[in-house]
């Protein structure tokens, strides 16, 4: 058993005429609601009903944007992640250095609101060759498909999107100060229009993804420090960001190499050679960098944090098993 989201229910039972033609077979709405039931779903009657991924646009009027819609577009998990990673940015200033609570508040709201715009918009980009891979293709957009060609459910995304992007930074403008709310409204930008469109153009996508995740602790150094660089210690939370998303990006892409290459995603693998340099340089900075922060100059305290630190970093090392195996040969 699998569950169905809430939103999914919601959006069969908005459509009191719903039918949806999947391939040979075409079911009507009473048996569609049979199926999936508000929560809970049976797993194998869901892929037969999503197996044929084209047949999605054939589903009638989807418009029915929810909480969990709002949630499901602007990646609601990812983007407390992002918040979080600006607090503890915001932390590692060094000593002496003051919390003020309602400038973390605005730090981590406001980064929380631009990474729903920025997750929004990529995901409206997104929804064709989402709807082609088997880890995406139950998202928000892609099951609310289109109606006519006029599509209500992407329509309402882009205000959404439009609207955080101006919430959020108002709120790092007003709470925090100009340079931070400069660099998140840029970041926003950098995840939407380059990555996005490098995506399905370069390799090099991987680094500017890895650029836009670790721009949030820079926005906390930067907001506990008046929109200054006072010392080194930003390093460290934005380093280790950068380099943590290699062996995570390329490790999904390993996993599901199939699915990225239905989908035209240009991703490293395994076999070439600037893959290999990218997953073992990767986890050998950041191991290099929680050692020797210290003795560099760019942490606040004694190591011993850093090696602290670098046990959550174990399970995703092990995790990208073939980058690990790599490693392993590389020795
Ligand atoms: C301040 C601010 C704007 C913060 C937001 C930062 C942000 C959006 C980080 C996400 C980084 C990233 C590369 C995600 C993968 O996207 P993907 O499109 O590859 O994911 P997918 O394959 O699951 O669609």
């Amino acid at each position: 058993m699998i569950r169905a989201s809430r939103s999914y229910a919601v959006y069969l039972k908005k459509s009191p005429k719903c039918e949806a033609a999947l391939g040979t077979k075409t079911i009507d709405y009473q048996s569609a609601l049979g199926i999936i039931k508000d929560g809970e779903a049976d797993d194998s009657e869901v892929r037969k009903l999503t197996s044929n991924f084209s047949n999605w646009g054939n589903l009638r009027p989807s418009y029915a944007p929810d909480r969990a819609f709002h949630k499901g577009v602007g990646k609601d998990a990812l983007s407390r992640s992002n918040g979080l990673a600006g607090i503890i940015g915001y932390m590692m200033v060094g000593y002496p250095f003051s919390i003020d609570l309602l400038e973390l508040g605005c730090l981590y709201y406001g980064i929380y609101r631009l990474g729903l715009a920025a997750n929004t918009f990529n995901q409206k980009h997104e929804v064709t060759y989402d709807r082609q891979m088997e880890r995406t293709r139950l998202r928000e957009l892609v099951k609310r498909g289109s109606y006519n060609g006029y599509d209500l459910a992407h329509y309402e995304a882009q205000i959404s999107g439009m609207k955080n992007v101006v919430y959020g930074g108002a709120i790092l403008a007003a709470g925090c100060n100009a340079t931070v709310a400069g660099l998140g409204v840029f970041n926003v930008w950098l995840y939407y229009w380059i990555y996005t469109t490098l995506k399905r153009k370069s390799w090099v996508n991987t680094q500017i993804g890895a650029l836009v995740g670790a721009i949030p602790p820079l926005m906390g150094y930067l907001t506990n420090t008046g929109g200054e660089f006072v010392n080194n210690f930003w390093i460290v939370p934005t380093g280790l960001l950068f380099f943590w998303q290699f062996p995570h990006f390329y490790g999904l892409a390993v996993e599901r190499n199939p699915e990225y290459h239905r989908a035209g995603y240009k991703m490293l693998g395994i076999t070439g050679r600037w893959d290999q340099v990218w997953s073992i340089g990767s986890i050998l900075c950041f191991a290099l960098l929680l050692l020797f922060a210290h003795e560099l100059g760019w942490a606040p305290t004694h190591q011993n944090w850093c090696r602290v630190l670098s046990v959550f970093k174990l399970p995703e090392t092990i995790n990208s098993s073939e980058i690990y195996q790599n490693f392993a040969l590389f020795c």
